[in-house]
């Protein structure tokens, strides 16, 4: 489940609270040793300079009849540009975690902060299996193509055992009566050689 908003926030526009049982970190540390993974919901857990919320529950005492959204909001690390950031607010002499918007945030979209956590290292041995984002998701294909594109093609016989390793190659469909349609064949092009594709 994620947050998707219904209205749209401008920049720097609180968007919620993070609110839910308040607890020293200390406290919060000795918790998070008795939490084994993820179902436990430590990932609800956020923490703050010297105390943290434990919104593990949907509801708190305070709150009884009203969920916190904030709990409901999914991780996008500050690389991949969150619309949200963590901001600690006084309330009546007290600082409590409220959800800031980074940017201008339009109707329909999905809310997320970072979590502050990265694969490997949330929670000691606790997992979460990271959501890419579009732009991840492209850099990651963008790379992919980049290293396919310098990778050398082995070329060859294959039935022989006999592939040759070259460079700068050529790949068309096979055109030689010989062999079998729709076997793909390697040509080298020969300088001022015209595309046989075309
Ligand atoms: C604070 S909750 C967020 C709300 C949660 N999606 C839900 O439905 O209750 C944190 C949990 O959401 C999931 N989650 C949040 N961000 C994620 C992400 N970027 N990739 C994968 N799972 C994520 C993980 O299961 C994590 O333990």
């Amino acid at each position: 489940m994620g947050i998707y908003v219904s209205l749209p926030f401008w920049e720097n526009q609180v968007v919620v609270e993070y609110h839910r049982k308040r607890m020293a970190s200390v406290e919060a540390k000795k918790l998070l040793q008795t939490l084994k993974g993820e179902d436990d919901g430590a990932n609800y857990i956020l923490h703050a300079a010297d105390y943290s919320i434990d919104a593990r529950q949907e509801v708190c005492d305070c709150h009884p009849h009203q969920t916190c959204f904030g709990r409901f909001i999914n991780h996008r690390a500050n690389e991949d540009g969150p619309n949200l950031k963590w901001k600690q607010l006084v309330v009546v002499n007290v600082k409590w975690p409220f959800l800031v918007a980074t940017r201008d945030i339009s109707a329909g979209e999905e809310l997320y902060y970072d979590y502050g956590v990265r694969p490997g290292d949330i929670n000691e041995g606790q997992k979460m299996v990271f959501l890419m984002s579009g732009k991840a998701r492209k850099r990651r294909r963008d790379a992919a193509v980049a290293m396919e594109n310098k990778k050398p093609k082995e070329v060859g016989d294959a039935s022989s055992g006999n592939l040759k390793p070259r460079t700068a190659m050529e790949i068309q469909t096979q055109d030689d009566s010989s062999s079998k349609p729709g076997v793909l064949a390697i040509h080298e092009r020969e300088a001022g050689e015209e595309n046989r594709e075309k």
